[in-house]
């Protein structure tokens, strides 16, 4: 179910909320309005600073971004922008009818869309005449390539329920949220009306959740009277036309200013920066999931991208088999067994089942750990081990080698089965590429080809370390 592209709107003599009906590769890089005003410019006629060298680029892959004119230092401020010029949510917006509308309507957004209610304070922004942010968000993307503006055709080639099941969730909240929105204005006057007047619907909420899911940094916010933070979303003109790296060479930090109580944001060189150099941030380590739902895009070979299973004791009884285990205990464990799976919290009716293969971890602790206690005989031997120990895949095959070959030709076994569910192998979809497809089937294939990457290069590693497990342990026989 994706939200449908912008209507056309009618109104005139105002800033409509609509926008462009296609979405191609070129249209991403299009803003609001043709020829926006200069953000640079405005950054510094409003009491920020940008670096000499800070110039924004337009022909780069990834969208509009930053580059360096010229070297700059480690270390050099790139951009400061004083407390007035960043977009957030605050109480400082007044008590009026508008501002308490918003509030009411931001107090029903789930917490984990949190960039839905920085999204209504844009939304309000954009349809306001004399916008103070209106030099900003005229710069902002036009569409995004979020999956929440997919073709349902293109939501089901991403193959991966995980992320369809989030898709249709954000699908459905803003389906929702349209008919909250139009109850909650309805009756207003124009004075007190959030949008001045102007229909909001799942297209226009979509567009402002996505600028802020892909813009919007979380800093510390309001000061409160005890001296801590409130950790708030806030939307940075300039500081966001950088684009995304995990060896980024600038990074925000956050300071208080000289002369006042108020917080000023930098972005400052992390490393030296050399000329033509595109000024890069680190959005967090993030896996390909979030990176496509918040920001519409997917890193290739990315080493935090991983897949989520659901930890099923049938489900593993049918991995084990296939991996040559006899009589596997997965649906059936004994009672010592099943206290090892309460701790982990994968037993009981609280019990977290989601598991996850690949990132970092490459397998997750608590599926290591149950594969190697389930697939154990002997109590007294796993009872000797800790649970970090039991979780860690740096231990050495801390319940013999046998059990540990055995929970690694499981999991291999797992990847198998998940590989299978998906419609397509890496070769089709790697020569549907070839055959020229939209931005936004492109988009999903690429997810999709990553996720089944993540799963073959936990195939491959596991298989190493099974291999090196069984010749030490035959040079011992040996030996
Ligand atoms: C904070 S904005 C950066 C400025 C943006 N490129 C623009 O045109 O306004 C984040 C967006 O830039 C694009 N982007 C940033 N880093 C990227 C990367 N490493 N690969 C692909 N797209 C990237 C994505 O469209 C993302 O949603």
């Amino acid at each position: 179910m994706a939200v449908s592209k912008f209507v056309m709107a009618s109104l005139t003599n105002c800033r409509p909320l609509t926008c462009a009906a296609t979405a191609t590769a070129s249209s991403y890089q299009e803003r609001l309005v043709p020829h926006p005003p200069d953000l640079i410019k405005w950054v510094r006629r409003e009491g920020g600073f940008v670096h000499q060298a800070i110039k924004i680029s337009q022909d780069g892959t990834n969208g509009h971004g930053l580059i360096a004119s010229h070297d700059i230092p480690k270390g050099s401020q790139l951009i400061v922008l004083p407390d007035n010029i960043p977009l957030k949510f605050g109480d400082e917006d007044g008590v009026d009818e508008a501002h308490s509308v918003l509030v009411k309507l931001a107090q029903k957004v789930p917490d984990e869309l949190w960039a839905m209610k920085l999204g209504l304070k844009l939304l309000q922004e954009r349809a306001r005449v004399n916008s103070f942010w209106w030099p900003y968000i005229s710069n902002l993307p036009q569409t995004y390539s979020v999956p929440i503006f997919f073709q349902g055709e293109d939501i089901k080639n991403l193959q991966y329920a995980p992320l369809l099941y989030q898709v249709n969730r954000r699908c459905r909240f803003l389906l929702d949220f349209e008919q909250e929105v139009k109850r909650a204005v309805e009756n207003l006057k124009q004075n007190d009306h959030p949008f001045d007047r102007q229909d909001v619907d799942a297209s226009s909420l979509g567009w402002s959740m996505s600028a802020v899911s892909s813009r919007a940094f979380r800093l510390y916010g309001k000061k409160l009277p005890d001296g801590t933070c409130i950790d708030a979303p806030m939307m940075l003109p300039l500081i966001d036309m950088c684009n995304h790296a995990f060896n980024p060479n600038a990074q925000i930090i956050q300071e208080q200013d000289a002369g006042s109580a108020k917080m000023l944001i930098k972005a400052v060189a992390e490393t030296p920066i050399k000329q033509n150099d595109a000024i890069l941030l680190n959005y967090g380590c993030l896996n390909n999931d979030l990176f496509l739902l918040d920001y519409g895009f997917v890193i290739p070979s990315n080493p935090y991208d991983c897949i989520e299973l659901k930890y099923d004791g049938a489900f593993l009884d049918a991995a084990s088999i296939a991996a040559g285990v006899s009589s596997p205990k997965f649906s059936s464990p004994a009672p010592w067994q099943q206290q090892f799976l309460s701790q982990l919290n994968l037993d009981g009716e609280a019990a977290n089942l989601k598991v996850t293969l690949g990132g970092q971890e490459l397998v997750d602790g608590r599926l290591l750990a149950a594969l190697r206690v389930l697939l154990a005989s002997d109590m007294e031997m796993v009872r000797k081990h800790d649970m970090d120990t039991l979780k860690s895949l740096s231990a050495d095959a801390p319940l013999g080698i046998a059990n540990e070959v055995a929970a690694y030709r499981t999991i291999i076994a797992l990847c198998v089965i998940a590989l299978e569910h998906f419609p397509t192998k890496i070769m089709e979809d790697e020569s549907s590429l070839r055959q020229g497809v939209s931005a936004s089937t492109e988009l999903a294939i690429q997810f999709r080809i990553q996720k089944k990457s993540v799963i073959i290069d936990v195939m491959r590693d596991l298989t190493r370390r099974a291999k090196s497990l069984l010749s030490k342990d035959t040079t011992a026989c040996q030996g």
